[in-house]
């Protein structure tokens, strides 16, 4: 189990864009928050910040106590193998089954050779990416080729590979901005189970709002990389979040703060 403490972390990339502007929270080990904010606002940049693709340009990220941010060479290794990651975009490598795919999750980025995975994997490992398949009910589809899955299974069997690594922490980056509401529901259903049931600590954007209601037990919003909501979802109201909305035009325009005036007081 790891917490997650950010302080005051800022971005600004090398065209002169400041992506985060000394956002700061911390978040328990188990806890799980919901990251909110319009195109452009900063969550990618700040869920890329927690594993240290990106490093800020000022503040720090601590993962269960470990400064990631000057983590180097093997301890960020470590760390990185303790936080998984869920995309939006799934990328399963399409000719190998769901069941390679997982696999490969432990193994692959270390061997690189992926047409031996099945033959060097250990039983311990193939009984595990059983499981993990297991875990997001795709069990029975383990042989199936990748590319020939739908994608709300796809981001099943992505879900699973994250499991193979047995990480403490996952961040997902808008996991259902690709899939129908139905498939959309039924992968956060089990990533939310999932989690609780191993009580991983989890950041997860989403821009549905309803999808948002159900999941999210916190909220964490940005706007132009300011944070301007962190409070329990049940003291953040729907005129809040509808502001948050309301103002990407301007914000995306203008560069601007201009929700900084509405939703500032929805703090903890
Ligand atoms: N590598 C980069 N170089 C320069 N600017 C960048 C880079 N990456 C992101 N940005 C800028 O930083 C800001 C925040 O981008 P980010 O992708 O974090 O937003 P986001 O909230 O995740 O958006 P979306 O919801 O569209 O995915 C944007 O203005 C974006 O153009």
């Amino acid at each position: 189990m790891r917490d997650i403490r950010v302080h005051d972390i800022s971005k600004v990339f090398p065209n002169g864009t400041r992506a985060l502007d000394k956002v700061g929270f911390e978040l328990g080990a188990g806890e799980s928050a919901v990251l909110l904010g319009h195109n452009g606002s900063g969550k990618s940049t700040l869920l890329r910040c927690l594993n240290a693709l990106e490093r800020p340009t000022a503040g720090r990220v601590e993962v269960g106590g470990i400064n990631l941010t000057s983590a180097r060479g093997a301890s960020l290794r470590m760390l990185r193998r303790d936080i998984g990651v869920v995309f939006q975009r799934i990328n399963l490598v399409p000719n190998l089954s769901a069941f390679q795919n997982v696999l490969f999750g432990a193994m692959g980025r270390q061997r690189g050779l992926l047409g031996s995975l099945s033959i060097t994997a250990s039983a311990e490992d193939r009984a595990f990416a059983m499981h993990c398949l297991e875990r997001v009910s795709m069990a029975h589809l383990a042989s199936q080729r990748a590319d020939t899955l739908s994608g709300g299974q796809q981001q099943r069997v992505a879900i699973a590979r994250t499991l193979m690594q047995r990480p403490s922490v996952i961040l997902a980056d808008e996991p259902i901005a690709a899939l129908d509401p139905k498939a959309g529901q039924r992968v956060m259903e089990l990533l939310w189970s999932v989690a609780r049931d191993e009580g991983m600590t989890v950041i997860c954007t989403l821009h549905n709002l309803s999808v948002a209601r159900i999941y999210g037990e916190r909220f964490i919003a940005l706007v132009s990389g300011r944070k301007v909501i962190d409070a329990p979802a049940a003291k953040v109201s729907d005129a809040d979040l509808k502001a948050l909305y309301a103002d990407a035009d301007t914000a995306e325009d203008d560069g601007d703060a201009p929700g900084l005036s509405m939703p500032q007081a929805v703090n903890a």
